[in-house]
């Protein structure tokens, strides 16, 4: 038959997309429900964060997602699990990045999808228990831990992803609550590792949180870098910030001249030294590829389509993208692959910002090769080794999952009339903070 997109409907396929999530999402319901994951081959659940305390995260990822594609009866089972369930009260180190990327986060954005304010309530409860990471360092930067009971904070050696991806989360909590602290303490971080940007304006990804001294000297744009970036281009987005655009834009213009490869056309970010600019490695995290989106949103369109058609080379040569691809010689150097989302989240971003069919063909392709790959018994499994024929699965789901390509597939073929597709914010965790259509 003639595919779905020469067709130029796409319905048959959000109708698939949605079809998969909500069969994974009744498995974890009936077998995993209130685990942070679903162990996806066996059945089981099990903790993410901290042992023995699950705070059903795979229920928080899972809720602006359920709404985007309209099961409001599984909306309202997820969030009356939350409202029965969800404590913050445990006597137990939370990592802070992760901790507000996935639960401030996602409960931020389920209380901008249903306006249930019970649901903002929670998203404060649990961001206030970050605070004094952020208040018991001298350097302004935050701990990568703290106990969500006591706010014994942990672990000073951190990085620029660990200390700089707040300002989403927490300035819509300042919007929307009316205190400016949490914008205030997620900006002032970002600015201490602006302010010590080398003399060739790049950044290290290690540093200090008491000290703020660098720990390190390679710079990347891939993880512990990535979300750095991301979030100074989104604090200007979200609230217009002009110093957060000015730092992005400085920073931006040196990685582009300093930190970028071109190789037969394309876009290439390899690991450099931050003070001389020596290429370390020309490694790619398969992490990485959200920088294509992230460009083209930022203007940097053509840059962006770029790095795509990079990273759309390695789909077409392993059909799930490795953990790791060093780009000189187009081998894996790890060859797992934890049902990563970032090659689709670049996806929509450059189809948003270019109309540009490619992109939902290549998104699609993306989503085909996961369900080929992934689908397990009770859900969709992290890949161990996607050179292995077929690819060996591993027992775990992760959180993302739930909130990220699910929501980008659906995103890019349903149309749905419950997104502003003109004026639309998602996190780094794919969490919707604006553009919710009730
Ligand atoms: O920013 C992030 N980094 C890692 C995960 C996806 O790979 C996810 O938590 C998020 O997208
Ligand atoms: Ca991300």
């Amino acid at each position: 038959s003639v595919p779905a997109s020469a067709q130029g409907n796409w319905k048959p396929v959000a109708d698939a997309v949605r079809e998969e999530f909500l069969w994974a999402w009744r498995h974890y319901v009936d077998r995993a429900f209130g685990a942070d994951h679903i162990k996806p081959i066996s059945g089981g659940g099990e903790d993410f964060f901290v042992e023995g305390h699950s705070v059903g995260l795979s229920v928080v990822e899972a809720v602006d997602t359920l709404w985007l594609m309209e099961a409001d009866a599984e909306v309202e089972r997820a969030v009356q699990w939350i409202i029965d369930n969800l404590d913050f009260n445990i006597d137990a180190p939370f990592q802070v990045f992760e901790t507000n990327i996935r639960m401030v986060g996602g409960l931020a954005a389920a209380y901008h999808c249903t306006g249930d304010p019970r649901l903002l309530e929670r998203a404060k409860d649990v961001a206030d228990r970050l605070l004094p990471a952020f208040t018991q360092s001298p350097a302004g930067l935050p701990y990568r831990y703290v106990n969500l009971a006591t706010g014994q904070v942990s672990d000073p050696e951190t990085n620029i992803v660990e200390i700089g991806t707040y300002i989403a989360e927490f300035g819509v909590l300042s919007e929307w609550t009316g205190d400016s602290r949490y914008y205030d303490l997620a900006k002032r971080a970002m600015r201490v590792a602006y302010d010590q940007r080398t003399e060739i304006g790049l950044l290290p990804h290690d540093i200090n949180a008491e000290t703020g001294q660098w720990r390190n000297r390679e710079a990347t744009i891939g993880p512990p870098g990535d979300s750095y970036y991301e979030y100074l281009w989104d604090g200007y987005r979200l609230f217009g910030d002009p110093e957060l655009k000015q730092w992005y834009d400085t920073l931006t213009g040196a990685i582009l001249s300093k930190q970028a490869e071109r190789r037969d056309g394309m876009l290439w970010f390899p690991q450099v030294d931050a003070f001389t600019g020596e290429v370390l490695s020309r490694e790619q995290s398969v992490l990485a590829g959200f920088y294509a989106g992230l460009l083209a949103e930022s203007g940097r369109v053509a840059e962006g389509r770029a790095y795509h058609d990079a990273f759309n080379l390695v789909q077409d040569e392993f059909g799930v993208i490795p953990t790791f691809v060093d780009y000189s010689t187009m081998k894996a150097t790890r060859v797992d692959n934890a049902l990563r989302p970032e090659f689709a989240d670049s996806a929509l971003m450059l189809w948003l910002a270019t109309g540009d069919e490619v992109f939902r063909e290549r998104a699609h392709t993306h989503f085909k090769n996961m369900v080929a790959t992934s689908k397990a018994k009770y859900g969709f499994a992290s890949l161990a080794d996607v050179t292995a024929a077929p690819p060996s699965q591993e027992d775990t789901c992760p959180g993302y999952w739930w909130s990220e390509q699910m929501k980008y597939y659906w995103l890019l073929f349903s149309d749905t009339p419950r997104l502003d597709y003109r004026d639309n914010y998602l996190s780094t965790e794919a969490n919707l903070l604006r553009g919710a259509r009730r």
